[in-house]
């Protein structure tokens, strides 16, 4: 396996690697700073959280680098709770802080699956008057779609199977791995 990570034995493919997140990071940030360049009051990057943290911590360094200013804000939600499909129920843990009217938001997400999360979201960052709302996601699953969400920056492109690692969590686990893996079978029948 890739790192020699402790939780290594329960994967049983790594699907996308740390250097490719890493790489695919970085151009995912000079694409938005490009587009962003000439906006005055910088970006708020909203981050979905818990899933998301590795990436929008990545992705905001990385911005950091070009520019434009960046504002960091957190918003927890959760759909999956225990299991590995949603359960189309979005429920608000954490709302944001500030309000977002009339600027530019960057949602900073893991993974579009179905999209049940970010279709509900982007309706609810509309109702607050957001200048303009646009998603940068770091995974997408193309084959899973239910809802279609209008996503413009996209990092990988992956099979419709459920992965952990990056942030991305079975029953809570596995955020920590650095790169992106399937489980093994028995990781589910002894959960
Ligand atoms: O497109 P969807 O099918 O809606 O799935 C995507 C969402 O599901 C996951 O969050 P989850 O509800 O598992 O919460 P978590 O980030 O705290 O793990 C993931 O982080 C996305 O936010
Ligand atoms: O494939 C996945 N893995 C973990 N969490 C998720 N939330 C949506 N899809 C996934
Ligand atoms: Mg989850």
């Amino acid at each position: 396996m890739t790192d020699g990570s402790w939780y290594d034995a329960d994967i049983e493919r790594v699907i996308i690697t740390e250097t490719q997140i890493r790489e695919k990071t970085a151009e995912l940030a000079k694409q938005v700073s490009a587009d962003y360049s000439t906006v005055e009051d910088g970006l708020l990057l909203v981050c979905v959280l818990k899933g998301a943290v590795m990436f929008m911590a990545d992705f905001a360094r990385a911005l950091g680098r070009h520019g434009p200013a960046a504002e960091l804000e957190f918003m927890a939600v959760s759909s999956y709770g225990q299991g590995t499909t949603s359960s189309g129920v979005v429920r608000i843990l954490k709302d944001l802080d500030r309000d977002i009217a009339g600027r530019h938001v960057i949602v900073v997400e893991d993974i579009v699956d179905s999209g049940l999360t970010l279709s509900w979201l982007l309706r609810y960052l509309a109702s607050r008057k957001a200048a303009s709302v646009e998603v940068v996601t770091l995974f997408r699953k193309p084959d899973a779609v239910k809802v279609p969400i209008p996503v413009k920056y996209v990092g990988f492109d992956i099979p419709n199977e459920f992965v952990v690692g990056y942030g991305l969590d079975f029953s809570e686990r596995y955020r920590e791995l650095p790169y992106v893996g399937v489980l093994k079978p028995e990781v589910y029948t002894r959960a």
